[in-house]
């Protein structure tokens, strides 16, 4: 359902200075850059846990972590920070998937006048081509075009009035990039409150394939049960074998707290050595 947020007609371009420019980047390069960035994002996390985690008496230790941690700050900086790592991400975007996750969700789309936030917004004008009937507002942690909104989800007031809810939620690579499981858990249950409680909200989720096919944590089963859990039914699922992503969309239901315990913990689902741990957890 529409509401009354100014509709964009115009379909917004990327304006020069915040075109990709990594056209010549190679395939390999790209990949490193993205894969550097989420090693690094996880170190950093894990420290951050650390230091909350140490009682203040062992003060040495605490440096210790200090230090590690400004290392990890330095590394990141050296790669060009999270600016290049969006580039690189929107060079992906091409390489990787034949172009945007949007196409995917428009396909996926009935006709009708919704309002839609997007989150982790590269580029202003994913679905311009919608523009008449999707009121598009997309944010980012760090904005690339003054038309993303420069925001950090977990920061955004929750809606008050019918009006400050989404009818669709688009989260494309964004859930994966959280480098906590219970903080992926409370996006998850944030996405859930800022959708209009009705049937017909929507959540496109994307993630790497890994995520999903190869974790010990997380299946393609354990991922339906625990959106359900949070109040998301599943209606539509696409990947491919060898597939480097995987598109959901879900619409809107009650949660089901019934079972939460069973996503409040770590519980190995599939065992191997070279399974990844990418984890979702409900507290
Ligand atoms: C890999 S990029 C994905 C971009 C694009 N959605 C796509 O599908 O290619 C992840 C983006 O999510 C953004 N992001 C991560 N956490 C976020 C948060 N809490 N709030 C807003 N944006 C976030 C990052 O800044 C980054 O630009």
């Amino acid at each position: 359902m529409a509401n009354s947020r100014k509709v964009r007609k115009r379909p917004v371009t990327l304006s020069k200075d915040t075109k990709p420019g990594l056209r010549s980047n190679s395939h390999k390069a790209t990949q490193q850059t993205i894969s550097k960035f989420h090693v690094l994002l996880k170190r950093k996390a894990a420290l951050t846990k650390q230091l909350k985690a140490k009682p203040l008496s062992e003060k040495k230790e605490e440096d210790v972590i200090q230090v590690q941690l400004a290392q990890v700050d330095r590394e990141l900086d050296s790669l060009g920070g999270i600016e290049a790592y969006q580039k690189a991400s929107v060079y992906g975007q091409s390489v990787e998937r034949g172009g945007d996750s949007a196409k995917v969700l428009i396909e996926w789309l009935k006709k009708r006048d919704a309002s839609q936030i997007e989150l982790g917004a590269l580029k202003p004008d994913n679905l311009a081509s919608c523009a008449s009937w999707i009121e598009n507002h997309p944010i980012d942690l760090h904005s690339l075009h003054p038309d993303i909104e420069e925001q950090d989800f977990f920061n955004r007031p929750l809606p008050t009035t019918d009006m400050d809810h989404f009818d669709i939620i688009s989260c494309s690579l964004v859930l994966n990039f959280v480098d906590d499981s219970e903080r992926r858990g409370q996006m998850l249950r944030l996405i859930h409150r800022h959708l209009a409680s009705r049937a017909s909200s929507l959540l496109f989720l994307v993630l790497p394939l890994p995520c999903v096919k190869n974790s010990r944590y997380v299946t393609l089963e354990s991922l339906r049960n625990l959106m359900r859990c949070v109040g998301f039914e599943q209606v539509e699922e696409r990947w491919k074998e060898g597939g480097k992503v995987g598109y959901w969309l879900y619409t809107w239901r009650d949660p089901t707290e019934s079972n939460i315990e069973r996503w409040g913990r770590k519980r190995v689902l599939v065992e191997g050595p070279k399974r990844n741990n990418f984890a979702i957890l409900l507290k």
